[in-house]
């Protein structure tokens, strides 16, 4: 069908709505408008689905969930007999139409006689990862769009393993999905009705308190914080989202009982009022804890994103704040998680972290150290979530640590996804123990550099939206496959990895990546998130200001080269 006519059948179909209907008819002069809108649908990228809040098959709505859960019900009943009594949990966020679309979805899992359970309010998205383990679920859907603006909002799918699902299980509900051209044929059950025949449960407080004292279990060095306990101050925001459910709660119990929380971003909010975007990677979104620091001076200044999976933070150094990149976070708290085990002497011989390609090589370094492997994935925390049920189903490795640089990380297995709420409470704690012997994070980062080299690294992103910028997009990847550098900062390149061909056992993906002489390395991707292209770079150096300076060489000479690919 083509964008014209899916439109029509929208517009004349009495299965959508009038409300639906009189915003399509709003739009009726408006080709491009309805091409973007009905020209394609929405597909699993790197975190589930996204889109737009709006009506079209091309946009996030009502419709479209519904018909994303009955492709995810027709899948699941075909894969287990049991899956309608085990069910499904579902979460969402502060977003708008958030808890309208967990109930659609409830709804639709209803119909297909398979049991729904969903939270009483808003939960951060590694809680929807511990629950459906917890549960025993056959899968679990959180309705969120992550860090994306306030207009978005999307569909991330969990299998019963607790981690987000792989391409090869989102074709196959993608296939499903693809199936439903007529969407009179999705199932759907009145919540009164699921409810008296069992098939729909709402859940809460339980699964917080039994999350809780999970989290409290990964806690190395509690009387630390007993010791800092008063002086130790933080403040935090959920910069609107669902972080407020848990993590204020978390840092308490474990005795950082000196915790205030942003009043103006403290409650739910949909517009996210207060930043441009809700993201804790950009240090624009801790404006308003800044200003709370100058009265309160915290030692640390936390934040997560709207479903809490993303932690930033800013930490005092004399009367200023400075912010951690997230392979910065993450070498700290791996060598943290470490080396306390290391020294209560339970590091297993078969421990193992798991990164991504495209997080720091530090971690390696470090790792190497206490002799814990480290395994690479592609991008997308899934990955990590997939390799503990590897570990676990082959009974050779133990998962000790997993994180990303794009602000993501993960200790111990009761969780299969990136976790803020976790890693608020970890990062709380080794600052709380390094305050202790008299350093602050950065002097311990400057500690792990010293020892293992100064690996700085860097992110550049540019925005190609649309069919064009999709096109510029490929043609970068396509210059750069075809010409192939052979030097970059007057380093020679000693290996290039291009993963489309499939590197060692990944998957093919669309990634180039240029090893340097001096153990520099670039790589270039698009995101599965945004329409962007990325381009990560990392630089080793002696010192500080060596590595820096051949990181500034490394992105102008990258960079420039790619503007005159796309002029
Ligand atoms: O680089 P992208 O494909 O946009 O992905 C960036 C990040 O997006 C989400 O947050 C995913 O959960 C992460 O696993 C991923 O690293």
């Amino acid at each position: 069908m083509s964008y014209r006519e899916k439109y029509q059948e929208w517009l004349n179909n009495d299965y959508f709505d009038q409300e639906t209907k009189e915003e399509l008819k709003s739009i009726a002069d408006d080709e491009a408008e309805i091409e973007d809108r009905f020209y394609t649908g929405l597909e699993f990228g790197t975190g589930g689905i996204r889109g737009v809040i709006g009506t079209g098959t091309n946009r996030i709505n009502k419709y479209i969930i519904r018909q994303a859960t009955q492709g995810l019900a027709n899948n699941i009943l075909q894969q287990s007999k049991l899956a309608k009594e085990q069910g499904v949990v579902i979460a969402h966020d502060s977003r708008f139409k958030s808890r309208e679309f967990a109930l659609e979805a409830a709804a639709v899992l209803n119909g297909n006689g398979i049991k729904a359970y969903l939270f009483d309010e808003l939960r951060p998205t590694p809680e929807l990862s511990f629950a459906v383990r917890e549960l025993d679920a056959v899968a679990g859907i959180v309705i969120t769009a992550s860090h994306n603006p306030p207009e978005y909002n999307g569909y991330k799918v969990y299998w019963s393993d607790g981690g987000q699902i792989v391409p090869k299980r989102a074709e196959g509900i993608t296939a499903e999905i693809d199936q439903i051209t007529d969407y009179s044929v999705i199932e759907y059950l009145e919540r009164e009705v699921a409810e008296e025949r069992g098939l729909f449960e709402i859940i809460g407080s339980e699964i917080d308190d039994k999350y809780i004292t999970e989290l409290k279990s990964l806690i190395s060095n509690p009387e630390v914080i007993d010791k800092e306990e008063s002086d130790f101050k933080i403040i935090y925001t959920p910069l609107h989202g669902s972080g407020n459910k848990l993590v204020p709660r978390a840092l308490k119990e474990i005795g950082f009982s000196n915790l205030q929380v942003v009043p103006q971003q403290e409650e739910p909010d949909p517009e996210f009022p207060t930043v441009d975007y809700p993201n804790p990677e950009e240090e624009s979104v801790f404006e308003l804890a800044l200003e709370m620091a100058e009265e309160e001076e915290p030692d640390l200044i936390l934040g997560t994103d709207p479903d809490a999976d993303r932690l930033g933070l800013l930490l005092r150094r004399g009367d200023q704040y400075i912010s951690l990149t997230g392979n910065q976070i993450g070498v700290l708290l791996m060598d943290y998680l470490l080396s306390q085990k290391a020294e209560a002497d339970e590091l297993p011989a078969n421990g193992a972290v798991v990164k991504t390609i495209v997080t720091t090589e530090l971690a390696r370094a470090i790792a190497d150290e206490y002799g814990v492997e480290v395994i690479d994935t592609l991008t997308g925390f899934k990955f990590i979530g997939e390799k503990i049920k590897e570990f676990q189903q082959q009974g050779d490795q133990e998962f000790l640590f997993g994180f990303e640089e794009s602000y993501g990380y993960l200790a111990g297995t009761f969780v299969r996804d990136k976790d803020a709420v976790m890693a608020a409470t970890l990062v709380a704690e080794m600052a709380a123990y390094y305050k202790n012997k008299g350093l602050d994070l950065f002097q311990q980062l400057e500690n792990l550099m010293d020892k293992y080299g100064y690996y700085l690294d860097d992110l550049e992103s540019i925005l190609l939206k649309g069919k064009e910028g999709q096109e510029k997009i490929e043609k970068i990847l396509d210059t750069l496959r075809r010409e192939s550098l052979n030097q970059i900062n007057g380093k020679r390149v000693t290996e290039v990895k291009d993963y489309l061909t499939g590197i060692g056992d990944l998957p093919e993906a669309n990634v180039l990546q240029f090893d340097l002489e001096d153990n520099s390395r670039l790589t270039v991707r698009p995101s599965g998130t945004e329409p962007k292209i990325k381009f990560y770079f990392t630089a080793v150096g002696e010192n500080w200001n060596e590595a820096e300076d051949k990181l500034e060489a490394l992105k102008d000479e990258l960079l420039s080269k790619v503007q005159q690919i796309i002029e």
